[in-house]
């Protein structure tokens, strides 16, 4: 029988990014990518947050991040927030650091008692580390189109690694694209070898941009933290915003601020609880 047969989960949103957080610190399993998508079949969700046993001293919980499409991602910030809140109100911390595929992570009390705060780590830009299939020099742009040749609909976007793998493109007006018709074309473009999740990004004045993101292995989703960190780091990198920004989402705000001193990039927001549940064993009957 599967480990995750009557186990308890979570289901949370990060500004109505859809997330499911599973605490299997007692348990020893690693979920599968059929266990990922018979869960997202129960409770749908964009990522499955989930907590393994702390391999680090100094670290709540190891977290692997799943999309609902069984893939594993470095990063998900909206989630972070998430299982940070669940945390904080079960022990009654405010501070707690989190190892992931992408390394270790700090998380805090944000300024306010319904804001928490990821330090997301250091942004990557080398062609390499994104990564893209062929050499770049300059990754504030990048030669990527679709359309007509001589017309292009979306092109030259910014690309950056924020522990998964980001490209956004600029435009007027983010929601006068057909996304979930382009999106799929260029996640999975063969310019990005480990595909990348998708932003449309305007950037309405130096202090505040909007966007909205096509998620690799999940699809349009209402928000995605990593993304609203790639694209504030993006354009601060073009000069055309402040290293503070507020980002506009389909569900929601957060506060990107890519630190002076360290290159850090720290995402504020809030993380909401909707309800608690278990699963049922006939879930995961036919899975390996
Ligand atoms: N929603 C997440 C990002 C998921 C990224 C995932 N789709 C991938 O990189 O494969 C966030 O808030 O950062």
């Amino acid at each position: 029988m599967s480990a995750l047969a009557n186990h308890a989960f979570a289901k949370m949103n990060g500004i109505g990014n859809e997330i499911v957080v599973l605490d299997l610190r007692d348990v020893k399993h690693v979920v599968t990518p059929d266990e990922a998508r018979a869960v997202a079949s129960r409770v749908p969700y964009d990522q499955l947050m989930v907590l393994q046993p702390p391999r680090l001293d100094g670290t709540e919980a190891f977290i692997r991040i799943y999309n609902n499409d069984g893939s594993e991602s470095g990063a998900c910030g909206n989630g972070m927030r998430c299982v940070v809140r669940r945390l904080f109100e079960a022990t009654g911390q405010a501070a707690a650091t989190f190892e992931t595929r992408a390394g270790l992570l700090n998380c805090w009390q944000g300024p306010a008692p319904d804001l928490y705060t990821v330090d997301m780590g250091v942004p990557k830009f080398a062609w390499q580390d994104i990564p893209l299939a062929e050499e770049f020099r300059d990754t504030r742009y990048i030669e990527l189109q679709i359309g007509p040749i001589d017309a292009p609909i979306l092109h030259s976007p910014s690309v950056v690694n924020m522990g998964n793998p980001h490209a956004v493109f600029w435009v007027d007006d983010i929601n006068a694209y057909d996304l979930e018709r382009f999106g799929p074309l260029l996640e999975n473009h063969p310019i990005f070898p480990e595909r990348a999740n998708i932003t449309l990004a305007h950037i309405v004045d130096r202090d505040h941009i909007t966007m909205r993101t096509w998620e690799r292995g999940a699809g349009l989703t209402r928000a995605c933290g990593s993304a609203a960190c790639a694209t504030a780091v993006a354009a601060a990198r073009l000069k055309r915003a402040n290293r503070i920004v507020q980002m506009t989402l389909p569900g929601g705000e957060l506060t990107i601020e890519w630190r002076e001193r360290d290159d850090h990039v720290l995402m504020t927001g809030t993380a909401t609880f909707e309800f608690e549940g278990r699963f049922e064993p006939q879930l995961f009957a036919s899975v390996a």
